[in-house]
């Protein structure tokens, strides 16, 4: 049995490495996709050359003595790694830290006029606009004569593979979405999702969302099924309380995908005006704790939010950051039970995750050989992957 405390935890330094490509390439290019996107002034554009040569040959320098979350990231680690380079620290926490950084860099968090905007607006907006998501809107209207377990599938797999819109993502695995995706699923547990959210479910779900726009429409759909079916009482939307990876949805997000799903023809409307009247009737609340953008693993949550999950009848993680935080952004052994690596979980928990980075838990022997077989390692990072993994038996001790 794997020793859950030994498996190494995953850093950016060595070059060729999925995550060391993503310190040296991705993040100096979405420096330069934000600077292009918006008429920023030369204060910006010296703050954004600033993070970039930081970023790229520099080490990680602490935050502004009056930053408002000061206190929250030195608790997060902050001065064990100040002065480290990027590539030589977690993985997880210097990811994280970039995106704090770039909101500095642009003015978010002011004061000043650039104070709340975010930057990666247009990319979102662009990505909820596109037709791809008039499509599949469309395609709700063919559902709707369906039987309730062959909509719910549907609508599952819809906020699964949603997860393969990360606008980050894109950024380097250009072509991803097309690519065949054999085995598509590599775990696929949603017989025992399901069997936690049976029809006459009256308790809560918690979803803690990814991406907003292509994943945050179905993320609601699927939400809007479970309460108009009865599966669930309540639903609580997590989301991050600042812009973070690129496309990570906010309330702000979530408001632009309600307007889009009630503005749409068809069977969508439907849904929009569904959830519209549950958040108005408190059915359908969203979240946005402090930790949802922690450079932590979810082991290290704070007692409310575990208190939270505690209560839940079901919490579903999207996608592959959110999926690196339940279990560990740690080089597992892939056949590594999900159930042992979220045993510190506090109550029923699920994952619906396309698979973009080296994290994997809860494969087959046999499932790791073929994919092992067929792709060498680009199974793990190429998004053309996919995995549905639930846990019901938790003892919710801490590590
Ligand atoms: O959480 P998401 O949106 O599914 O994916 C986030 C992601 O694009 O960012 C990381 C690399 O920056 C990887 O974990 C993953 O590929």
């Amino acid at each position: 049995m794997p020793d859950i405390r030994t498996a190494p935890v995953i850093l950016g330094d060595e070059p060729g490495s999925f995550p060391h490509r993503v310190l040296a390439e991705r993040h100096p290019a979405i420096i330069e996709q934000v600077r292009e996107a918006f008429p920023y002034g030369p204060g910006q554009h010296r703050a954004l050359d600033e993070l970039l040569s930081s970023c790229t040959e520099g080490v990680i320098e602490p935050l502004p003595g009056d930053a408002a979350d000061l206190e929250l990231w030195r608790a997060w680690g902050l001065d064990e790694y100040a002065g480290r380079s990027w590539f030589d620290v977690p993985w997880l926490w210097s990811e994280s830290y970039f995106y704090r950084r770039l909101l500095e860099a642009v003015g978010y968090f002011g004061p000043g006029a650039w104070q709340g905007v975010d930057p990666f607006r247009p990319f979102k907006r662009a990505e909820l606009d596109a037709p791809e998501t008039d499509e599949e809107l469309a395609a709700l209207d063919a559902l709707q004569d369906r039987p309730e377990r062959e909509r719910a599938d549907a609508l599952l797999h819809g906020s699964l593979w949603g997860n393969r819109a990360d606008l980050g993502f894109r950024l380097s695995a250009e072509g991803a979405e097309a690519a065949a995706p054999v085995p598509a699923l590599v775990a696929d547990d949603s017989e025992t999702l399901w069997s936690l959210l049976p029809p006459s479910g009256t308790g809560t779900l918690v979803l803690v969302a990814d991406n907003a726009g292509r994943e945050l429409v179905p993320d609601l759909l699927l939400i809007a099924h479970l309460l108009t079916e009865g599966r669930i009482g309540r639903a609580v939307l997590h989301v991050k309380p600042y812009p973070h990876y690129v496309s990570d949805a906010t309330t702000a997000d979530v408001v632009d995908a309600l307007r889009r799903l009630v503005a749409a023809p068809g069977a969508a409307a439907g849904y929009g005006r569904a959830l519209w009247t549950a958040m108005a009737d408190g059915r359908l609340t969203t979240a946005a704790h402090p930790f949802s953008r922690a450079p932590l693993p979810y082991a290290d949550a704070p007692d409310d939010l575990r208190a939270e999950f505690a209560a839940a009848t079901l919490t579903v993680f999207k996608g592959d950051l959110n999926y690196r935080r339940l279990v560990g952004d740690r080089l597992w052994p892939p056949t590594t039970p999900f159930d042992e690596v979220t045993a510190y979980f506090p109550g029923p928990v699920a994952a619906l995750r396309t698979l973009k980075s080296d994290v994997v838990t809860g494969l087959t022997a046999a499932t790791e050989k073929a994919l092992d077989a067929a792709e060498g390692r680009h199974w793990r990072t190429g998004g053309t992957h996919a995995l549905i993994q639930a846990g019901a038996s938790h003892h919710g001790q801490r590590q």
